[in-house]
């Protein structure tokens, strides 16, 4: 008996046996656009965001969306409407918040391989501030903004090694990980950053890890990041912002992760009662704004009984939704229809048409299924489309947003010539 409303999806509900998300039936997009097929909420998005805005009510913060959760162009522009900067990873994520009306000045730019190009890029574009993850990556920056006469914003991006309890590769903010600096260099690190003639300390930046589900890694960084503004502040630099990074994680499959309002109240108390409770601070959630709105619809092509495993096969693959593969993640996996009476049930491996063993989507479900019927794969608004290829040449799938009972297309399914276009042929053929 499938579950109403299911775990995790606050939009996602049945209503005469057809899936709704918001209001919108999803077999009539299916059939409308074709699976596979995107479909993301914007009202649980907003609902996602408005825990946090509640939990950091009168407080100084500005929330940076992490983008490379989904950096589909109308996420961006909903999160901006709503007041949201972004939080970057490279120069192809500028130009999405660019083009989706986000504000620069409200731009964070992480990650431990900037390059020259996207330093200028994001100088020129006139971004809030750099997390700079190294000490040579400080005076490439410093060198790239003094040749453009400015003085780059940063944050010194730090590793507090704290184990985050989540999996090994979404792990950031260990010892043995390569983001951030050791948190015994922090010092002489920003003793080097105000020496330097093109940079300006701003701030210290942490995360540490992604999908996190407890409290006390965030109470652990916090701590140790406290003590490091303390000592940093004791020599004479000043820290005007604090960024704590993502990472609070979604209800997958009876996951209970803390509510980022309660969370955010912990917090808070904290940071008050060591004094820093009147700072500016910052956020960079991706996964608990947009991984409960999305749901990724897909059709069955064939089931296929064997000895040891049945499949269930479906037009949806590893690479359109490469969690399952990447790090046997767990996704839910529903009818959006109802199932005729009678019909039996299996348990099915459902994989898709990729030739890869590890083409997978969800494994050992129960599925009472039919060649032709729609299932859809829930949760999967974050790190999902976003980290889709094109792998056996298949083209990416259509995306589309609902709100209310209006849906709109907001990526249109790429086509075979749209894979093609931007190869040649080498005029010399050997
Ligand atoms: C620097 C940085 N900030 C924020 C995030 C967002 O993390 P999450 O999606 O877990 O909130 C990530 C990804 O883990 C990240 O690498
Ligand atoms: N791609 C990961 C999260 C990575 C977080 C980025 N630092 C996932 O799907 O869970």
């Amino acid at each position: 008996m499938i579950p109403n409303p299911l775990p995790g999806q606050p939009q996602l509900h049945y209503r005469e046996e057809s899936l709704y998300l918001e209001d919108c039936q999803l077999a009539d997009l299916a059939r409308e656009h074709g699976t596979p097929l995107y479909v993301y909420s914007s009202g649980a998005m907003l609902d996602a965001l408005a825990a946090y805005q509640r939990g950091f009510a009168g407080r100084r913060v500005q929330i940076c969306y992490a983008m490379k959760a989904n950096s589909s162009l109308a996420v961006l522009q909903l999160f901006a409407a709503h007041g949201c900067g972004f939080d970057i990873v490279s120069g192809g994520e500028l130009a999405r918040v660019l083009a989706a009306g986000g504000d620069p000045a409200k731009v964070i730019f992480s990650g431990v391989g900037k390059t020259r190009t996207e330093m200028r890029q994001a100088l020129e574009a006139g971004i809030g501030c750099f997390n700079v993850e190294s000490e040579a990556e400080l005076e490439v920056l410093s060198e790239v903004a003094a040749s453009m006469g400015l003085r780059a914003p940063v944050s010194i991006r730090v590793n507090p090694n704290v184990d985050p309890k989540t999996h090994p590769y979404i792990s950031t903010g260990l010892k043995g990980n390569k983001f951030g600096i050791a948190h015994e260099r922090t010092l002489a690190t920003y003793q080097r950053a105000s020496s330097l003639p093109g940079l300006r300390v701003v701030g210290i930046d942490c995360h540490i890890g992604s999908q996190i589900t407890e409290e006390t890694p965030f109470l652990d960084a916090l701590e140790r990041m406290l003590d490091l503004v303390a000592a940093v502040e004791a020599a004479g630099i000043a820290i005007h912002h604090i960024d704590f990074g993502g990472g609070l994680g979604i209800d997958y499959n009876g996951d209970t992760p803390p509510a980022a309002d309660a969370l955010w109240a912990k917090l808070l108390a904290r940071l008050d009662a060591r004094g820093y409770g009147d700072r500016q601070l910052m956020i960079e959630p991706g996964r608990s704004l947009v991984g409960n709105a999305g749901v990724c619809l897909t059709e069955v092509l064939y089931l296929k009984p064997g000895e040891q495993k049945n499949f269930c096969v479906v037009d949806a693959a590893m690479n359109d939704l490469p969690r399952p593969a990447m790090y046997q993640a767990y996704h839910a996996i529903v009818p959006l229809e109802h199932v005729p009476e009678g019909r039996g049930h299996a348990v099915y491996d459902v994989v898709g048409p990729v030739c890869e063993s590890g083409d997978w989507l969800g494994r050992d479900r129960d599925l009472a299924v039919a060649a032709g019927d729609l299932l859809a794969v829930l949760s999967t608004g974050a790190y999902c489309s976003a980290m889709g290829s094109t792998y056996n040449s298949r083209p990416r799938p259509a995306e589309v947003l609902v709100s209310g009972s209006h849906a709109e297309i907001i990526r249109n399914r790429e086509s075979v010539a749209d894979l093609l276009r931007n190869e040649r042929l080498p005029a010399t053929h050997p």
